[in-house]
Parts: C-alpha cells; sequence; structure tokens
C-alpha cells in the first residue's frame, strides 16, 4: 500500500533569546519558530522547522489542511500544492521575515518545513538519513562558525545571563574566547551594522590578534554606503575571509566588488533563483549563503549549490535563531553539498531551550556530527515542545520585532540599511 499523509500538525514554539543587537534593532526577549509534524497512514513521522510570525503561520496553516491524502514522496506534488494554496489564500503575495528578508514569493519559505518533514519521512521510510537522500554525505561533520553579537548584558527588566554586555572590543574577544572554549569554533563572525564601521573594524582586528590564524568575518547587513563598504574592505584586507552584505542590493555590492580584493558574501541580495543570474552578470557576490528555509527547502538548496559550482561561486550558510530540528537539516544539507565549504553559520549556542531529544546533535571541535539514523535523525521530546508551546502561547510575541523593540528602549532608532 502506497503511504499517504494523514496528519500534518504545525505547532508555534517560543524559546528565551537574549538581547542580540543588529542593524534593524535588538532581539525580543522571545524568538518564534514552528515545528511542523508530517504523519503517514502507516505510523511514521517526519520533521520540519521554520519561522512562526503571524502571517507565515497562517500560510503553513493552510497547506497542513491541504496535505493529508497526499503521498509524502511526492515533493514535485508538494510544491504545486503550496503554490496553489498560497495562489488562493493569499493571492502570491512575497513575504518579509525579521525586518531584514523580503521575499517576493513566499511559496519557498512555506514549502521549505513540509518538504523536510516529506524527507525525513522518506528517510525513515528506507532506513537512510536525509543526507543520504541528497546524494550522500561528502562530510561527516560539519563545522560551524562562531557567532559573535553586539549585545546588552541584558533585557530591560531583565536578568543578565552569564554572557554579558559586549559593545566594545575587549568585550566582542571576550565573547568569542566563550564560544572557543565551549564550542570548540574554528571560525568566527561578528554581526555588525550595530556601530560606526571604525569601531567594527577594530573589533575584528582585536580577533585576529587574540585568535591568529583563525578566519573570521564580519556582517553589517548591508549598513554601510558603497563608498563606506570600499574603506572597510581595504582596512580588512587579508584580515577577513570575507565580507558579508556591506551594502544593500545587487548594484551596490557590484559597485564594492569590483574595488576590492575581499570576497563579497550574501544572505540579503541573492535569497531566491531568480537573483542569481543579474547577481552573476554583474559580478556582485562571490560567495552565497544558502538557507533551506527560504530557498525552498533542502533539495532546492542542493540545486543552489550546484549553480554555485557551475558559477565559480562559493557557498557558506545562514542561519536564524533556530532549534534542533532546524541543525539537523542544516547539518544534512551541509554534509551532501560538496561545495560548501565554508563553516555554516549557527544562532544555536546563544539559546538555552530545545525541542528535540538531547544526545544526537552534539558540537564538538566547533563541528556537528552528520547523524546516521534513518531521516533527519532527531527525535522530538513532547514534553519540551509541550513547554515551548505554552511559552508562545503566553510570551505575547507574535511576529519578529527588531526594531518596535529597541524602540521601547531608544524611541528615535532608525534601522535604515546604508546608514554610514
Ligand atoms: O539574528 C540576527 O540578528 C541576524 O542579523 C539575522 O537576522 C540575519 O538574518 C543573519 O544572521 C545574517 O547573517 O544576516
Ligand atoms: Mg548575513
Amino acid at each position: 500500500m502506497t503511504s499517504r499523509i494523514s496528519r500534518v500538525d504545525v505547532t508555534p514554539v517560543a524559546f528565551a533569546d537574549p538581547p542580540l543587537l543588529n542593524v534593524v534593532g535588538v532581539h525580543q526577549p522571545w524568538a518564534l519558530r514552528a515545528i511542523v509534524e508530517v504523519r503517514t497512514d502507516d505510523g511514521l513521522v517526519g520533521l520540519g522547522e521554520t519561522y512562526a510570525d503571524e502571517a507565515h503561520l497562517a500560510r503553513l496553516g493552510a497547506v497542513a489542511a491541504a496535505l493529508p491524502g497526499h503521498d509524502p514522496f511526492d515533493l514535485h506534488e508538494l510544491h504545486r500544492l503550496v503554490a496553489e494554496v498560497l495562489g488562493r489564500e493569499t493571492g502570491g503575495a512575497g513575504a518579509s521575515f525579521g525586518g531584514m528578508l523580503d521575499v517576493a514569493s513566499a511559496v519557498p519559505t512555506v514549502e521549505s518545513p513540509f518538504e523536510v518533514a516529506c524527507l525525513d519521512v522518506i528517510g525513515r521510510a528506507t532506513g537512510r538519513p536525509v543526507s543520504d537522500l541528497l546524494g550522500g554525505a561528502v562530510r561527516d561533520r560539519v563545522p560551524f562558525s562562531g557567532y559573535l553579537f553586539y549585545r546588552w548584558a541584558a533585557h530591560p527588566g531583565g536578568a543578565e545571563d552569564p554572557w554579558g554586555a559586549a559593545l566594545d572590543p575587549d568585550a566582542v574577544v571576550a565573547q568569542a574566547r566563550r564560544m572557543v572554549d565551549g564550542w570548540g569554533f574554528g571560525s568566527l563572525k561578528l554581526k555588525g551594522g550595530v556601530l560606526p564601521p571604525e569601531q567594527e573594524c577594530a573589533a575584528i582586528e582585536a580577533l585576529r590578534d587574540a585568535f591568529p590564524g583563525v578566519p573570521l568575518r564580519l556582517d553589517p547587513n548591508g549598513a554601510w554606503t558603497p563608498e563606506t563598504s570600499v574603506a572597510v574592505a581595504r582596512r580588512l584586507t587579508g584580515v577577513v575571509e570575507y565580507l558579508e552584505d556591506p551594502t544593500p542590493g545587487i548594484d551596490g555590492m557590484a559597485y564594492v566588488a569590483a574595488r576590492t580584493e575581499v570576497p563579497l558574501a550574501t544572505n540579503m541580495c541573492v535569497i531566491a533563483f531568480e537573483h542569481l543570474p543579474p547577481a552573476i552578470a554583474a559580478d556582485a557576490v562571490q560567495i552565497v549563503l544558502s538557507d533551506h528555509h527560504l530557498w525552498g527547502g533542502l533539495r532546492a538548496s542542493a540545486l543552489l549549490g550546484g549553480i554555485a559550482q557551475t558559477f565559480g561561486l562559493g557557498l557558506s550558510m545562514h542561519s536564524n535563531s533556530h532549534l534542533g530540528v532546524s541543525l539537523a537539516a542544516m547539518v544534512h544539507l551541509a554534509a551532501a553539498t560538496p561545495g560548501l565549504t565554508y563553516a555554516c553559520d549557527t544562532h544555536y549556542p546563544w539559546k538555552t531551550q530545545d525541542v528535540v531529544a538531547p544526545g544526537v546533535l552534539a558540537f564538538e571541535g566547533g563541528a556537528v556530527a552528520v547523524p546516521t539514523g534513518p531521516g533527519l535523525g532527531v527525535e522530538l521530546d513532547r514534553d519540551l515542545l509541550g513547554v515551548l508551546h505554552e511559552q508562545y502561547l503566553t510570551c505575547g510575541v507574535r511576529r519578529r520585532e527588531d526594531t518596535v523593540y529597541m524602540r521601547t528602549v531608544q524611541p528615535d532608532f532608525v534601522a535604515n540599511t546604508a546608514r554610514w
């Protein structure tokens, strides 16, 4: 008998998030995610994880309601169904995530967690890890970079966590030390766009002095003008392995790229397949950060890997605040993508709660071993899922709003890109 999808659950969850600063503001006390469970009539359950802003949740719910009766192996049909449901529900509107990432079509972001969950089902049905379904793992451990943030010691009115404030080079180095000692990261990324570029360059130079030979990245999320970006690139030539989104847009990045030897990376101006031709034609970026949540799932991200290789682009991986289901999916994808040669980003060390049972995903030497069990290789802990869902119900946060939250502290805060 062909297995059919019998039920799909989408559970919004909230987990405590520290006050991490970025160009659009500051992380709220709660980060939201949605956990997708695809059940089949032969008793399998596949997992996916995605954003949980209200509008996204409504779209996920509409697709979840349409999935029962469909074949979990038929991923082309899944794509067609998502496009049909969203066309009906939203007229094909785009979507926005966190004030930084705007996509012209919501289809890829909505399709992604269902595709991951179906691949988890297929892996469980066939007894093969998801990395095998993507062509096979070319590495058995996936290296990640330590993701450093400028941050406050505590949320307004909240308790301090063990990390403390980080608003100058010494504190950034101390944060990096904690990341390297605790997780073993062999490369470091600083989220910039928070302080004037001069101060962020000084922090990178302090990291270079404290961690000689460790690859470094700076990502101001488009906070600088093209001219400022060129000046920063000149200063940090030979210091950073790449500059990520120094300035907004393909044209701005192309202007900078033509004037520096420092490779430019992006998870902002190339976030969908239609952005690749103009970016490649303009030679705007040398490295694309893939992200299966945004690009339409694991197979679409593997396709991106192939296109990147064809056109000589490097490949790295983008992260947003996430839990263990996403980490497992990221690890399988990175393991099965030969051209993904840069350490992946992850926000994982910043969270203190999860929904997956501990044990499978562990950082050793800054890398996570690729799970070898069937599917994603991780299981939901239903008690933890319940706790994080309850937190969602009571926390009051319904969408990521870094700028709105920042204005509760600094009313005149302006979240403008290219501000310096
Ligand atoms: O978590 C953050 O504040 C990051 O700034 C995130 O929103 C970005 O999407 C991301 O990590 C990036 O690399 O641009
Ligand atoms: Mg980035």
